[in-house]
Formats: C-alpha cells, sequence, structure tokens
C-alpha cells in the first residue's frame, strides 16, 4: 500500500483515511463522517491506549496518520511509532538519536510526519528530515536541513505538495532565517528554497542537487537595518497548507529577531506574516504581514486556511483564507493575492493595536504598549535594562501552536483562543550563533481568575464570536469538525471533549490522564468511526508561562495515545 499524490489531493473527503497533516492539505480539520455525532457520542469508549513509555515524557502535540491500517505517529524527542489502528499493537518505532547540544526553545515537542509513497517523513529537533519505510520502519533517506549548533530545529509536520515535502525551520529565538523548503519526496534531494527574510536570494537545485539557477529573487533588504537581516528570525515553525484551487502553499512567519525591536527600525518582511509561494517556482506570489515591525513575540507562523463565503454585499463566492494570529486578531485575507478583507479581535483585550486599517492593510498600533526603548537617554537601568509595559495578549499569544478547525457546514472557525497579557521590557542585545537572541525579558501574567483557554467559534464574515466555552488552564490542543455537528478539542486537564459545534454545548468528555496539547482525527474502518487524540502535557506554556505557569503546576506530564469507538449495546 502506498498513498499518492490522490490520496493526499482527496484527504479532505475521504474517510478511511487520514494521510495529511490538517485532514486535507487546506488544513480545514473537518471530517464528514457523522456516525459519531452530537446523539451518539454518549456512547463513545476507549478502544486501545498505548503509551510511548521511557521516561521521555514530555509535551506531546503530535496529529497522527492514519492509512491502510497502519497509524504512524510522533512523539517527544524526535520519535515516530507505526501501530495497528485497530488494536493498537506496535509494529515498529524509530527513535532518533539526538546530540547533545539541540536548541528547541519550547520543549522538546514534534506535531507530526507525512506520508508519501511507502514512506512516512517526519523533522527532528536537531533539524534533520528523516524518511523511513512504512512497513519496516527503516530510513530510506535522511538529509540534514541546517546546523542545530546555531539554533535550528524542526518541530512541525511536513506537508507534501505535488510530489514535494514542504518544510520550514525553528529556531526564531535564536537569530536563524527562515525558510519555506521543497524537496523530492521520494528521494530529499532539494527542490527549491525559499528563504523568508528579505535581502536573502532563494535557490533552484537541479536532479543532483546543484543549484541550477538563483532567480528567486532576493529583494532588497530595505526593511531591515544594516546586517540584522542576516539574523532575522521568521521561523517557519508550524506546517505549510496548500490550496490545489489556487496552487498556492500558504506560510506563517514567525517572530523578527532579536525580540528587542529598538534594534531593527522598519517592517522587517516577512516576518510575522502570511506568505503564498508558488510550487512551481519557490516564488513568494503575495505577502500579508500581520505584524509590522513585531515587538511581542507575536510570531505569526499561525496556520492560514482557505475557506469561500458569499460575500453579503454582492452574494459573489469570496476565495478567502483566515488566520487566527497570535496578536489577538482574526483576519480574512482573499487568498488569491493577500489583500486584507477583514481583522476582527477574537479575545476580550488586546493592548497593542486597535485595530486595522482595510485600505492599507496595517495596524493602528498604541505605541505606549510597545515595550519602551532602552536606548533612549535615561531610559536604562541596570544592565541597560529598559522599563516594563504590561501588555496583553502575552507573547505566547492569543493563539499558540494549536490549530483551529473550520466547518463548511455550520461556516465557522473553531479557535483554541488565550486570554493573558505580559510585562515586557527590553534590553541590550548582540547576536552570538547558538546563543539565545531575545533583547528582552517578560513575565506572563493571568487577566482573568476563573479563566485563560476559551473555546470560541468565530463566524469569519462577521467576525462575530457565536459561541465560547471558557477553560481554567491555557488551551493549547488543536481541533477537529465533523459532519456529526460536533467540535472536539483537548485540555490541559485532560479532557477530550466534544461539543455542539453549533452552540458550544458540551456533548462528551473523556480524562485521558494528562494534558492534551494535539489535535484530534477521526476515520473510519469497517463501518466504524474511528477518533483519536495523543495525550500528554508540555510544551511552551510550563516552561515559559511565568504565573501561569504557577497556577496550572499541578497537571502531570504523559505519553498516550488514545482511540475510540462507539459502544455497541
Ligand atoms: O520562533 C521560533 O522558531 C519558534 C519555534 C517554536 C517551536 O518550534 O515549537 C515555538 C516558538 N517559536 C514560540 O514562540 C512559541 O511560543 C512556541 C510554543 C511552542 C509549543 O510547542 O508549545 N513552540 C513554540
Ligand atoms: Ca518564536
Amino acid at each position: 500500500a502506498s498513498v499518492s499524490d490522490e490520496d493526499i489531493l482527496k484527504d479532505a473527503e475521504t474517510t478511511h483515511q487520514v494521510v495529511t497533516n490538517g485532514l486535507g492539505t487546506k488544513g480545514q480539520r473537518y471530517s464528514p463522517l457523522a456516525k459519531v455525532n452530537v446523539d451518539t457520542v454518549k456512547d463513545l469508549v476507549p478502544v486501545w491506549a498505548f503509551s510511548f513509555g521511557g521516561e521521555k515524557q514530555r509535551g506531546q502535540q503530535s496529529q497522527p496518520l492514519i492509512h491502510d491500517g497502519k497509524m504512524f505517529v510522533t512523539a517527544s524527542y524526535s520519535r515516530i511509532y507505526a501501530l495497528d489502528a485497530k488494536t493498537g499493537q506496535k509494529l515498529w518505532k524509530y527513535e532518533h538519536r539526538l546530540p547533545e547540544g539541540i536548541m528547541p526553545c519550547c520543549d522538546v515537542i514534534n506535531r507530526g510526519a507525512a506520508l508519501y509513497g511507502d514512506l512516512v517523513i517526519f523533522g527532528t529537533l536537531d533539524a534533520q528530515l528523516v524518511a523511513l519505510n512504512r512497513d519496516t520502519g527503516k530510513v530510506v533517506w535522511r538529509e540534514k536541513i541546517d546546523d542545530y549548533k546555531a539554533g535550528y530545529s524542526m518541530t512541525a509536520a511536513p506537508q507534501i505538495v505535488k510530489g514535494m515535502v514542504i518544510t520550514g525551520v525553528s529556531g526564531g529565538e535564536f537569530g536563524v532565517v527562515g525558510r519555506v523548503e521543497a524537496r523530492d519526496a521520494k528521494t530529499g534531494k532539494k527542490v527549491w528554497v525559499r528563504p523568508v527574510v528579505e535581502g536573502h536570494m532563494g535557490y533552484k537545485y537541479d536532479k543532483d542537487g546543484k543549484e541550477i539557477e538563483n532567480g528567486i529573487s532576493g529583494t532588497t533588504n530595505a526593511t531591515w537595518p544594516g546586517d540584522l537581516w542576516k539574523t532575522g528570525g521568521a521561523a517557519t515553525w508550524q506546517t505549510a497548507y496548500y490550496d490545489p484551487d489556487v496552487n498556492l502553499i500558504f506560510m506563517g512567519t514567525g517572530n523578527p529577531a532579536p525580540w528587542n525591536s529598538w534594534l531593527r527600525p522598519g517592517d522587517n518582511l516577512y516576518s510575522s506574516s502570511t506568505v503564498a509561494v508558488d510550487p512551481d517556482t519557490g516564488k513568494i506570489v503575495w505577502h500579508y504581514q500581520n505584524t509590522p515591525h513585531d515587538g511581542w513575540d507575536f510570531d505569526g507562523v499561525n496556520e492560514f486556511i482557505a475557506f469561500e463565503y458569499k460575500d453579503p454585499k454582492s452574494g459573489k463566492l469570496v476565495k478567502a483564507g483566515a488566520k487566527a494570529d497570535r496578536n489577538g486578531f482574526f483576519f480574512v485575507n482573499d487568498r488569491t493575492n493577500g489583500k486584507l478583507l477583514a481583522a476582527y479581535p477574537f479575545l476580550t483585550r488586546i493592548d497593542w493595536a486597535k485595530g486595522y486599517d482595510l485600505e492599507t492593510g496595517r495596524p493602528i498600533t498604541n505605541d505606549d504598549k510597545r515595550p519602551p526603548n532602552p536606548f533612549a537617554e535615561g531610559a536604562a537601568g541596570e544592565g541597560g535594562k529598559g522599563k516594563p509595559v504590561f501588555a496583553a495578549p502575552s507573547f505566547l499569544g492569543g493563539k499558540n501552536q494549536m490549530p483551529m478547525g473550520y466547518s463548511p457546514d455550520t461556516g465557522l472557525f473553531y479557535v483554541p483562543a488565550n486570554e493573558w497579557g505580559m510585562d515586557i521590557w527590553n534590553e541590550p542585545v548582540s547576536y552570538k550563533r547558538g546563543a539565545a537572541y531575545l533583547g528582552a525579558g517578560f513575565t506572563i501574567k493571568p487577566l482573568y481568575e476563573d479563566y485563560i483557554g476559551a473555546m470560541r467559534a468565530i463566524d469569519p464574515v462577521s467576525g462575530k464570536i457565536v459561541w465560547e466555552v471558557k477553560n481554567n488552564a491555557p488551551l493549547w490542543g488543536g481541533v477537529l469538525s465533523t459532519a456529526g455537528n460536533l467540535v472536539f478539542y483537548g485540555t490541559p486537564e485532560g479532557y477530550l471533549k466534544a461539543v455542539n459545534a453549533k452552540t458550544g454545548e458540551e456533548a462528551w468528555k473523556f480524562q485521558t490522564g494528562s494534558g492534551v496539547i494535539a489535535p484530534p482525527v477521526t476515520w473510519e474502518a469497517d463501518g466504524e468511526q474511528y477518533v483519536a487524540v495523543v495525550s500528554g502535557w508540555g510544551g511552551a506554556v510550563p516552561l515559559w508561562g511565568g504565573d501561569v505557569a504557577k497556577r496550572v503546576n499541578f497537571l502531570e506530564q504523559g505519553g498516550t495515545v488514545w482511540v475510540f469507538k462507539l459502544h455497541k449495546s
């Protein structure tokens, strides 16, 4: 059994397998399955559970893939397992040998694999891409993406587009240079590389991996002062999504480096942006910068998800895309050209900007909420430290790595949001290879007593929040929506929940034994619908959450795949 281009392009409609990250390359995370629905979900019970074992129980963010009776699921510390999807029996595992000096910023996580032909492909924390035989788990090819000693790592799931494996890199907190990279999925050889920091040239490669043309424009480095573009960040640390209709790859780009924005006056393109890349050439067709001159680590890597809606005024169908940005705004762009159509707040409090000017596409900023300039006369305290400012959302964002879901039935997006703020200040920093490159300090603070997380259903046409379900701890897991009028999502408190997609009313929940910070999936086998999610608390919150981390320090670590189906009575 082998995964074809057709399998990948049809993944959103196909119910017997899940062969892409996002349940379809557009990443809507919607399944047409409806056997498990608002009425039957009360009978959903566990079928099997599988422990990743060992002492390596850290944050588990993997989206499982299902193909030909097998589940492929990655785990913390760059591990991957093949399991029998019916019974949970282990078929093989691959543990990548990691060197001592890896530098992931935010826990030793991995968000999943890609399938192509008879290969299972995933990225590792030492910035390699590994392709294994799906039946044996043996390495077929392995490519170094970049140097882990310079701060490069990989946490995202790759996406397959036109026979190429599309990846990015992590390392924005170390001054790496973000890029979108396309490799021949069968061989691992480079096809093209498109850096996403202005000034860097892109390259194409011939069949032997030789650079044949450097015509993928570097543009200028006009939006960066001096040499800062050389270590400009904009890490592409999340999965790319692909819409065959417009033939574009959508990739989010992370924070500009360093965090201290006073060192880099200018927009700092293409950081904290969505870039739309032509898969055939590697060229950036359009870009939209969600946070120009980001000074809060707003890291616009959040997924840009294609969808259609009828324009209420003209009645015309709009080819749009939506992104719930870490900066607190829910963006709707024309996905053919990037034009900003709307930017709605999805949080109760956003300090850094009042909103967006739809004419220019730019934010209307509150400049007193940018961490004050430590280099201004008399501004700096001890060690050159600037004055702190309180700003919401916190740098961990209105939404972080956890992917939202969309339902074409309800026309709503389901966004795992978080409400919190931070004290943030700037200080001097200079680039040192392989060292943290922030020039900022911070303490995250809760805003409300009773909740940080809130699952919010957002109407992308009106911007209205149709319903919400508050959650005490910050939500950190992705979403699955189904034709059964259900939205599934996990909580750090350990629950996998199913709520009514129209109302948010709770329909079912199950305690998995550790925090859920991964997205669920569903598929069908022998006429029965299965639901799976990985459980295992970790990620950035316990590491960087400040007062919030203290609030949730009762949560236990873990590492288990849970699989459910309806109990037959
Ligand atoms: O700039 C980057 O390269 C980068 C990478 C990652 C990552 O690879 O997980 C995170 C972040 N930034 C980041 O800012 C962040 O808040 C974050 C949270 C998480 C997580 O898995 O919980 N990863 C990352
Ligand atoms: Ca970052």
